[in-house]
């Protein structure tokens, strides 16, 4: 497949002398959904607002459809589709106005029957006189979507698409993402939340302080990420994990007052009821169990960690 957007060695220092990226590198292939994982700060917004040409870079180059994003802007941003976090549009706009507006504004000639096919799509259509603040929150969010593809841009971008929003949209949106590459367009969404790259990305990267971690297919990363751990709080604290009980996977926490263990959640065998054996054949007694999803967190500081040693 050929890549619609590349990324070499691209470098952003804010005024403030702040390094927002270092280095990052990074190839989309036409027609994929690349999902970006990053906590707050780590340089997801940035490096989207510099291929869409909004932020200046410091160094290094991008090409968006064969084009550099500097000496052919008018070209590679009309390539690009971009749906902000923030609502940005007039409030008091129709929906329908904001739509074709959108489009004219890339200069591309009015089309009535591409603005409907867009609404229909996104399920707008009844709600094309209405205005935009009388919409709810996730019909607005889809406003932004229909303006984004208004000019039938090849690679659209979703900056975290459903932050702040309930179980039930999450699950509308990602439907709809998943409709949208029906149609051919690329997609590039950031996302804080793991369930979201596991249920629409084919390829993760993962940016952590302006560095791109790691970019992998997302069946290889989950793997990776299918992580448990599992808290046995003790009924009395202990001075030190007993040497029966040592393995990387297993530690001493809270004073001395919990063990945890971390599992693999895709193993047949978790090693949960032998390591509760185990506890139980040294005399030690428990008051509470508790499992929870490895946190992006926890992930980070791992492969931080990982990082670090290689
Ligand atoms: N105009 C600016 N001047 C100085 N620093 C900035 C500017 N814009 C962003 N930063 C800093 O660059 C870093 C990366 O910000 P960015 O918005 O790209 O992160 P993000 O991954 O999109 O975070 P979030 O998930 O919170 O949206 C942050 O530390 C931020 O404070």
């Amino acid at each position: 497949m050929a890549s619609i957007l590349t990324v070499a060695g691209l470098t952003k220092v804010y005024a403030s002398g702040f390094q927002a990226l270092k280095r990052v590198d990074l190839s989309i292939e036409e027609g994929e959904i690349f999902a970006l994982l990053g906590p707050n700060g780590a340089g997801k917004t940035t490096l989207i607002s510099i291929i869409c040409g909004l932020v200046n870079p410091s160094g290094g180059s991008v090409t968006v459809a064969g084009g550099d994003i500097i000496r052919d802007y008018r070209d590679t941003r009309s390539a690009i589709g971009l749906v902000p976090q923030e609502l940005a549009t007039d409030q008091f706009e129709k929906v329908i106005d904001t739509v074709r507006f959108s489009r004219g504004l890339f200069g591309k000639r009015r089309d009535d029957a591409l603005v409907e096919k867009i609404l229909r799509d996104l399920s707008l259509w009844d709600k094309k006189d209405n205005r935009i603040r009388e919409l709810s929150g996730g019909m607005k969010r889809r406003v932004m979507i229909a303006k984004a593809l208004s000019h039938e841009p090849r690679l659209l971008f979703l900056d975290e698409p459903t932050a702040g929003v309930d179980v039930e949209l999450r699950r509308d949106m990602w439907k709809l993402i998943g409709a949208l590459r029906q149609t051919g367009v690329t997609i590039v969404l950031t996302t804080h939340y793991i369930e979201e790259a596991e249920e629409m990305a084919d390829r993760v990267g993962v940016i952590n302080r302006g560095e791109l971690l790691l970019v992998e297919e997302k069946r290889a990363l989950m793997k990776k990420l299918g992580k448990k751990t599992l808290t046995v709080t003790l009924a009395e604290p202990i001075a030190q994990l007993p040497a029966e009980l040592a393995g990387s996977a297993v530690a001493l926490k809270d004073g001395g007052h919990a063990i945890e263990y971390v599992f693999d959640t895709h193993a047949d065998r978790t090693g949960i009821s032998g390591l509760l054996r185990q506890i139980g054949d040294l005399g030690i007694a428990y008051k509470d169990l508790d499992t929870r999803q490895s946190s992006l967190e926890d992930i980070f500081v791992s492969l931080v960690h990982q990082e670090k040693a290689a």
